[in-house]
């Protein structure tokens, strides 16, 4: 059976390409590719140069021009490069013609995505979850797999296979995605069991963009050691910590990060992970100000809040990172007055668009950390006294 597991080894130089469709800006793009090469550093590759193209539309042959594939050919022709990886989706019959012009192998950023979430996975569930998303994103595109591997050499008759092979594997394919299936389904029924268990908590659930500080908050509210790390997708498993501020308990859960064009696979297959902000009475969604595209990915949150059904509840969105973004900011001949202003002027923006319902800490630096627990404990308590009425009396 073919493994899709860690497709790249450590080490491996790779480069980078971008389409430029017809609603989208140059700028724009080059911004993804710099997070496709965020992707590709955390998946153990380096991207060693980036290559865009303006087309209306993606070539179906060959997803760029002609030209430009002949460009990125020349470029790779007696250099150590083992890796292209395009930013946009690719099919079977596309991955395939690449390959056999640039001679290297071909992925594109759901692969990537993939790989980095395989490799990441500690728990039965998300190992389960992971699978399930790859095998559902290999089956289109077995017959390329096949072309790819007998060109890497890898392990498979010189001959190639006939559609009878790729018929064979593609009932494998299929019947492993049933099994993974009920698999998920029996660990989904525990973990369901698990969560209605808990009691008659009000249910935090920290969402966001990856990178953004959530598993650094989560651990600076609860005391707790969430792994954190300055990579993408750090976490993938849900925590689940019982915090008591003033004598009010709740509990807080640290969830996977969202990032733009999640493979929809994956999103799939993560749904019941993400039950826990399905099932929060409150979200605090965390955004990093300090990137440059923040209002983007806060664009991208707030979308796939919506494709899970998790959009109309109470939010409390947490602008992190706020030293970073003083040091992106503030040249040093600014005078204090004028950094005050720039400030108030950040604030009242937000404040005006979210009705008061935000805060603006660094969670590194501690700083501000006492009105984000104020800000929490307020919103924590309204809840228990719409959902537990009888029980309020007791947290004060
Ligand atoms: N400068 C600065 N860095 C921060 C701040 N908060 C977190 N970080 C850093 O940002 C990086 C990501 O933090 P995490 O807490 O792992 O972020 P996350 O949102 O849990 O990320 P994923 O689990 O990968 O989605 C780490 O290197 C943190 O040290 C902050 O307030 N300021
Ligand atoms: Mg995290």
């Amino acid at each position: 059976m073919l493994d899709k597991k860690n497709i790249i080894q450590q080490e491996e130089k790779a480069v980078l390409v971008g389409l430029v469709h017809k609603d989208q800006t140059e700028p724009q793009v080059k911004e993804y590719l710099e997070e496709l090469a965020f992707l590709a550093e955390t998946a153990g590759a380096q991207a060693v140069k980036r290559f865009m193209q303006k087309l209306a539309h993606p070539d179906s042959r060959t997803f760029v021009g002609k030209g430009k594939l002949e460009q990125i050919q020349e470029y790779i022709q007696g250099k150590d490069i083992n890796l292209v990886i395009f930013d946009d989706e690719l099919s079977g019959s596309q991955i395939q013609n690449i390959e056999k012009i640039l001679g290297v192998k071909t992925i594109d950023r759901s692969d990537l995505i993939l790989d980095i979430f395989a490799r990441r996975a500690k728990t039965a569930q998300a190992k389960t979850q992971v699978e399930l998303a790859q095998y559902q994103y290999l089956l289109p595109r077995l017959k390329g797999m096949w072309k790819h591997l007998e060109r890497l050499g890898g392990g498979i008759g010189t001959r190639g296979p006939g559609e009878t092979e790729i018929e064979t594997d593609r009932r494998i394919v299929k019947d492993k995605i049933a099994l993974l299936r009920r698999k998920l389904a029996e660990i989904d029924k525990i973990a369901g069991v698990q969560r209605k268990d808990r009691g008659e908590f009000i249910r935090v659930a920290l969402v966001g963009y990856t990178n953004v500080g959530k598993s650094t908050i989560m651990n600076l509210i609860s005391k707790r050691e969430v792994f954190a790390e300055n990579k993408l997708f750090a976490t993938l498993d849900t925590t689940t910590s019982k915090v008591v501020f003033e004598n009010t308990p709740f509990l807080l859960s640290d969830t996977v990060g969202f990032i733009r064009k999640l493979p929809h696979h994956l999103v799939e297959s993560f749904k019941s992970t993400l039950d826990e902000v399905r099932e929060a009475d409150i979200l605090l969604h965390v955004v990093d100000v300090s990137h440059p595209q923040y209002e983007d990915q806060l664009g991208v949150v707030n979308s796939t809040l919506q494709e899970l059904k998790a959009h109309d509840k109470p939010v409390i969105t947490i602008f992190n990172k706020m030293d970073q973004y003083e040091k992106n900011t503030f040249d040093p001949w600014l005078e204090e007055e004028v950094k005050v202003e720039i400030l108030n002027e950040l604030k009242e923006r937000w404040e005006n668009e979210l009705q008061g319902n935000c805060v603006f800490i660094s969670a590194t630096e501690r700083r501000n950390l006492d009105t984000l627990r104020t800000t929490i404990l307020e919103k924590v308590r309204d809840m228990y006294k719409i959902r537990y009425p009888y029980k309020t009396a007791f947290f004060y």
